[in-house]
């Protein structure tokens, strides 16, 4: 009978990250990296550079990532899982290939892997399953032993996940002066993506138009709209909106985007509005600017009250939930019964990533699924 905290046979576990630019010298050669291949208007990448060099050229993202880190030791030690951690980012440095190297020189070769994106589609999951069959690939060609990956289900509805986001919309009521409050909307944003991309984030008969991609963000969202009723007492009026479009105009993409929502909503004489980034596991850029830069300028312009929740970042609910996720999944793989603890209507997700599960334009191969080369 193995030990609760027997992370056997995961011998390590992997952050993996998007990675950002931690300088001004960074951020062109960072947007060649997440563009590459991607067909992404060059007017548009000049106009995301902006962003970043109206911060120094630095991305939240890997202050965020260390800080998780450091949260993640805390709770892996306090809770006796000893499991070396290691970090390694799809588009700058500590570069996933790099980190992989690392792990298999030190002698690591079943690893769990925890991507920073929580819900289903190409951009959020099957990317970084690509990216680590590239990484794998290279240590192949290198002539060194291919580590087994498997990535940890997606976590949008766990409660360590969705709780802290809780207590962000609150916070961020509690702001607003009691008569203002009274009337004020909840926008939930995520990251637009293609709708192309969105209708096949997951089985579509599933889960209708928007696919997996929009039925979690949906899940997510009434979720936080309940609980808050339940501390509250109100019923917040609330939306699904988008953020960060990219791409040529002529293809459609998830909509509205949350400037026209908040212009919409002062048209229809709403007095206040707490956007809740649930589509991002803590403050990126597309945070600090689309949101807290942007959104915020429009919403100065309209003469409307606005506050941004607090993205769940490095919160020790987070960590305990990672914790319980490589738990849970080391428990299935050593073929016990596993207590997989999801909210809200869609369930706890599959732990292998089924085949043709959120396609590519191009197919190119994927590891940490049941179509993966690497077994
Ligand atoms: C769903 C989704 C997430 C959430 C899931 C996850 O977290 O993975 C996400 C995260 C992120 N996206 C990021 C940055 C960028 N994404 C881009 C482009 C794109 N993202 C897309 C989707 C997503 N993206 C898509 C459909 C594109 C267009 C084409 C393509 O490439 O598929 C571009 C190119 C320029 C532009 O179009 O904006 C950049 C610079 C950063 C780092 C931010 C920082 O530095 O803090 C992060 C965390
Ligand atoms: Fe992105």
């Amino acid at each position: 009978m193995s030990d609760l905290r027997d992370p056997a046979p995961y011998d390590a576990l992997l952050l993996l990250s998007f990675g950002g630019p931690e300088g001004p010298d960074d951020v062109v050669p960072f947007l060649a990296n997440v563009t590459r291949g991607r067909g992404i208007p060059e007017e548009r990448l000049k106009e995301v550079g902006k962003h970043y060099f109206l911060f120094g050229g630095v991305s939240p993202i890997n202050a965020q990532n260390r800080a998780l880190l450091d949260a993640l030791r805390k709770d892996f030690a306090e809770h006796g899982l000893d499991l070396p951690l290691y970090w390694g980012n799809r588009n700058w440095a500590p570069y996933l290939t790099d980190t992989l190297r690392e792990m298999t020189v030190d002698g690591h070769r079943r690893i769990a892997v925890l991507a920073t994106s929580a819900y289903a589609s190409y951009s959020g999951c099957r990317q970084y399953r690509e990216n680590l069959a590239e990484s794998l690939a290279a240590l192949e060609a290198e002539g060194l032993p291919v580590p087994r990956v498997d990535k940890l289900r997606h976590y949008f509805n766990h409660p360590g996940f969705v709780r802290p986001m809780v207590d962000g919309v609150l916070a961020a009521l509690a702001d607003f002066p009691a008569d203002v409050r009274a009337g004020a909307h909840l926008a939930f944003t995520t990251h637009s993506i293609p709708i192309s991309a969105a209708d096949t984030s997951g089985p579509v008969e599933e889960h209708g138009d928007g696919g997996a991609y929009v039925a979690e963000h949906l899940d997510v969202a009434r979720l936080i709209v309940d609980a808050v009723r339940e501390e509250t007492g109100v019923e917040y009026p609330w939306q699904l909106v988008y953020q960060s479009r990219s791409g040529a105009p002529h293809i459609p993409w998830l909509e509205p985007d949350i400037c026209d929502h908040l212009e919409t909503l002062h048209g229809e004489g709403v007095p206040a509005v707490v956007m809740v980034p649930i589509g991002f596991v803590s403050d990126h850029m597309e945070v600090l600017y689309d949101l807290d830069t942007e959104a915020n300028a429009k919403a100065a312009e309209l003469g409307l009250p606005v506050r941004r929740s607090a993205t769940v970042g490095a919160d020790p609910r987070f960590a305990a939930a990672v914790r319980e996720l490589v738990l849970e999944r080391a428990a299935t793989e050593q073929g016990r019964v596993a207590q997989r603890c999801a909210l809200g209507a869609l369930g706890p997700g599959h732990d292998l990533c089924p085949v043709g599960c959120c396609p590519a334009r191009a197919l190119k191969p994927a590891a940490a699924g049941a179509d993966s080369p690497y077994v």
